[in-house]
């Protein structure tokens, strides 16, 4: 088995937590409260500028033009394409996309983003596209699973969210990152291994974090949330 197919099955209950997750359920069924689609969006446009930061360390840490070529290449689509998933909220809930715009991150979305950071900062690439890849492949597979439980149609509340997540560009994304971090797998040391595995798996937890964080409107303790800008 390659290091992806291992790692897939090692955190396979928590793929299958954030399959069965009423936020997830919503999408799939078209009913979402509307303050959970504003928690979403505030927090995940954050979290999205985050995720291009790391690809920026990402660019700085890479040897070889393919690598930066890739990084470059999904900062790209994060900033034209991967807004769209997030008009399909907006527009749900009547909010302008400015208005979800420059919010401080929830307790756990903060979390997510510094697990981001270490990881970029502590180690090499693949350790970095270790804690990256549970972003991308969550997503394909909530959109792939929901399209096949609940075959919506283009009426459908959540169609282009749903759409967008099982369409074959944004798998491709998902499986260049999984045989990159592959071939890095075969390279790396037993200690880089389970630094790998280990940033996986907090990844794949802290996205199944982000759902109920969404769901409950998570604040921090007092309603005061520190802004780091
Ligand atoms: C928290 C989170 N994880 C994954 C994705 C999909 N790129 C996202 N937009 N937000």
């Amino acid at each position: 088995m390659t290091f992806t197919e291992i790692v897939r099955k090692e955190n396979n209950e928590l793929f299958e937590a954030i399959f069965n997750h009423p936020f997830v359920e919503g999408i799939g069924k078209g009913e979402v409260p509307e303050q959970a689609l504003a928690h979403y969006i505030k927090a995940d446009y954050e979290y999205l500028n985050a995720f291009m930061h790391v690809y920026g360390v990402a660019i700085s840490k890479s040897t070889e033009r393919r690598d930066m070529g890739y990084f470059s290449e999904q900062v790209g689509f994060v900033l034209n394409s991967e807004t769209h998933p997030h008009h399909n909220f907006c527009d749900v809930i009547g909010a302008g996309y400015d208005e979800l715009q420059g919010y401080p991150l929830p307790p756990t979305a903060d979390h997510y983003v510094k697990h981001m950071m270490y990881h970029a900062q502590m180690g090499g690439l693949g350790e970095i596209l270790a804690a990256l890849l549970p972003c991308p492949w969550t997503y394909v597979e909530i959109g792939n699973h929901l399209m096949k439980k609940y075959q919506p149609t283009p009426n459908h509340t959540f169609y282009p969210w749903i759409e967008f997540y099982a369409n074959e560009d944004f798998d491709t994304l998902s499986m260049a990152m999984c045989e990159r971090l592959d071939e890095l797998a075969e390279e790396a040391s037993e200690v880089e291994l389970r630094r790998m595995k280990d940033a996986f798996r907090k990844s794949c937890q802290l996205e199944l974090n982000f759902w109920e964080m969404a769901y409950t409107c998570e604040e921090w303790p007092t309603g005061e949330a520190v802004s780091s800008k």
